[in-house]
């Protein structure tokens, strides 16, 4: 993973992660993903690291096949396992009366005995241990030991000094080996007699963990507490470790080393990123890899994403909203919604909004409202009432919040799709392809001031923040439909300041002047709106000409010859625009948004209730 940055990194293809619900402990032992416990295939890297926990042991024991693991490190890239002892005791200075061989095999497996951090021990005096060794089932071609003797139990070496063949002696082992046979004997060929059978009867010989092993004369002795055998045990009942190498190989490996320099891309990789590439191996033939950089970057990014979506799930209040029943997505749940983030429709404050499709019977498009903006720390209660509020709101001028996704650490929000563009886009748009009839334009004022009047009246007097024509989207049948009642004020809840969230030409000269947002400065915006409904002339125009100002001022002199100076030249060239029902409807809004805009020596907007309800 050289030069990559993990927690970019795309999730590598061929690797999935385990299922949720995987049990990932065996008594005191953790079981981390690629392993995992049990027949279920799903719960450790395609079945390969399957692993069992007998729970008849208290506390209960963890095994690959019938050897106990003791301990499992992904970032070592390691498992500590128990290793058999091989073990003789002399019943004469010539005869033994106990000899018993030992062996592991671990071929098949995606275990090698470790090279570097695992040596051959024997302890005795007067023996011959043996390792036969290979590299796969039937193999055991090589092999080595060593020679351990002593006169006497004083002539032995003492407590703690290095395994020099006086009671005790050690080797080394090679690379590649996955299957081991060892003997604790006498050299047959030539016996030699065992002066100190007496006190030192018997003998043991096993690979263990480098450094594990401190000698002890009383280990000799073969009885008493402090005899290797009551310290360690025997056969495979004991607690001697051995380190194990552990790597994704056959079917999931890199190519052959030949085949790969080292800039070369694998294509059948467990773990195929654009950041990931085979390293030579150092473990000899058949072990392709020796838990590349790129396979422990890939399990630690897995990892890290793992707790960082736990992280924000729990930040984003995630448990409180399991109850409250909103739909909760995961991040691979909206990527399959949205094809993969493929269709973008817009861009705002909050984020990208991209059209996607929950499948099922009845299929349902929606907006998918995903944060471009890292978002700073703002109280998880808050975050999760207003989520609550905006997922109980069903009014048919509101859009509706279909659920959310909490495992980014700004929430992705699923909202019903609606159709028709904004406002905005129909009034002003520059592909504009149709021409708003003045009842169509009434019908989404009328609309959207019940969404205002409702959300101010009923609604816990929740604010917008942020009503603009952008935000009044249209569906097949031009109903409007309120959009960003949530995604403002979720905005709203953290540093941001206000201006930075709405759109200054719809902002309250009152809010300007004291920074307080109310109610009413939803309605002056929602004035701003019904003169853009009527002049089809954006908030700020020809330039920075102010709608609200610009149309106000022959209101304000009472000019009713220029009072109609600005309507739209669509409507009154339609058919029976210049009537005079359709001139004084045209006039009620315009005055109607003039008051919105405390004009006219009227009530201003903030004596007023909200403008929906006069508008209705
Ligand atoms: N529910 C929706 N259905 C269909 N299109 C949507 C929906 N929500 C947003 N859009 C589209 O995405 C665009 C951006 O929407 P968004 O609400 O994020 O930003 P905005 O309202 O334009 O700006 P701001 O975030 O500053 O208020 C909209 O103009 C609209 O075209």
């Amino acid at each position: 993973a050289e030069g990559s940055n993990p927690s970019n990194a795309a999730p590598p293809a061929a690797m999935q992660g385990p299922e949720p619900g995987c049990l990932r402990k065996c008594g005191e032992v953790d079981v981390p993903y690629p392993f995992g416990i049990g027949d279920d295939a799903c719960c450790s890297w395609r079945g390969k690291f399957s692993l069992t926990c007998n729970d008849t042991f208290d506390p209960p024991r963890l095994y690959t096949g019938t050897i106990q693991v003791f301990s499992i490190s992904l970032e070592a890239g390691e498992v500590r396992v128990v290793s058999p002892v091989s073990y003789l005791c002399y019943n004469s200075p010539r005869t033994l009366g106990l000899e018993v061989h030992s062996s592991l095999n671990v071929s098949g497996t995606p275990f090698l005995l470790s090279r570097t951090r695992n040596v051959f021990t024997a302890i005795g005096c007067s023996m011959v241990a043996w390792l036969d060794a290979g590299s796969s089932g039937n193999d055991l071609s090589y092999f080595t030991g060593c020679i351990s003797y002593c006169a006497g139990f004083h002539e032995a070496g003492a407590d703690g000094e290095p395994c020099t063949g006086l009671g005790c002696c050690q080797t080394s082992i090679p690379g590649n080996l996955s299957n081991i046979a060892v003997k604790a004997t006498v050299n047959r060929s030539n016996p030699v007699d065992n002066p100190a059978w007496e006190s030192c009867r018997c003998g043991y010989a096993f690979v263990s963990e480098k450094d594990w092993y401190n000698f002890s004369r009383e280990d000799l002795t073969g009885v008493g507490k402090n005899s290797f055998i009551s310290r360690f045990g025997m056969g495979l009942e004991t607690n001697v470790p051995l380190v194990l190498d552990w790597a994704i190989r056959n079917g999931g490996s890199c190519p052959p080393p030949e085949d790969s320099g080292g800039s070369a891309k694998p294509s059948a990789l467990a773990c195929v990123s654009d950041h990931s590439f085979c390293v030579n191996a150092t473990q000899g033939p058949g072990y392709l890899s020796t838990f590349s950089s790129a396979i422990l970057a890939c399990f630690a990014w897995m990892e890290l994403r793992k707790r960082d979506k736990r992280k924000h799930f729990d930040k984003n209040g995630g448990e409180v909203l399991k109850g409250v029943g909103i739909t909760i997505f995961t991040e691979g749940q909206v990527k399959e919604i949205t094809n993969g983030y493929k269709n973008m429709v817009g861009k705002g404050a909050y984020g990208e909004v991209y059209k996607g499709t929950i499948g099922g019977a009845q299929p349902l498009q929606v907006a998918v409202k995903r944060p471009v903006a890292k978002r700073p720390e703002i109280g998880k209660d808050e975050f999760v009432k207003e989520i609550t509020f905006q997922f109980r709101i069903t009014h048919a001028n509101v859009v509706r919040l279909v659920g959310c996704c909490l495992e980014t650490d700004v929430p992705i929000l699923v909202f019903e799709f609606v159709p028709n563009g904004s406002l905005y886009d129909v009034l002003h748009g520059t592909n504009r392809t149709r021409m708003l009839s003045l009842p169509e334009r009434l019908g989404i004022a009328v609309g959207s001031a019940e969404a205002l009047s409702y959300m101010h009246s009923h609604a816990e007097h929740h604010v917008h923040g942020d009503v603009k024509s952008a935000n009044i989207l249209l569906d097949n049948n031009l109903m409007p439909k309120v959009s960003d009642f949530g995604s403002s004020k979720l905005l709203r809840m953290g540093m941001y300041s206000r201006s930075v969230v709405a759109d200054i030409s719809y902002l309250d000269p009152v809010y300007m002047k004291t920074g307080r947002f109310t109610e009413k400065s939803d309605v002056y915006s929602f004035g701003v709106v019904l003169l853009e409904l009527i002049t089809r002339k954006t908030a700020k125009y020809d330039g920075d000409k102010s709608l609200p100002i610009e149309f106000a001022k022959p209101w304000k002199r009472d000019d009713d010859g220029n009072k109609r100076g600005m309507y739209d030249s669509d409507i009154l060239s339609a058919a029976g625009a210049l009537s005079k029902v359709y001139m004084e409807c045209l006039d009620m809004i315009g005055k109607l948004a003039v008051q919105c805009h405390g004009g006219c020596g009227g009530e201003t907007h903030h004596g007023r209730g909200a403008g929906g309800a006069e508008a209705s």
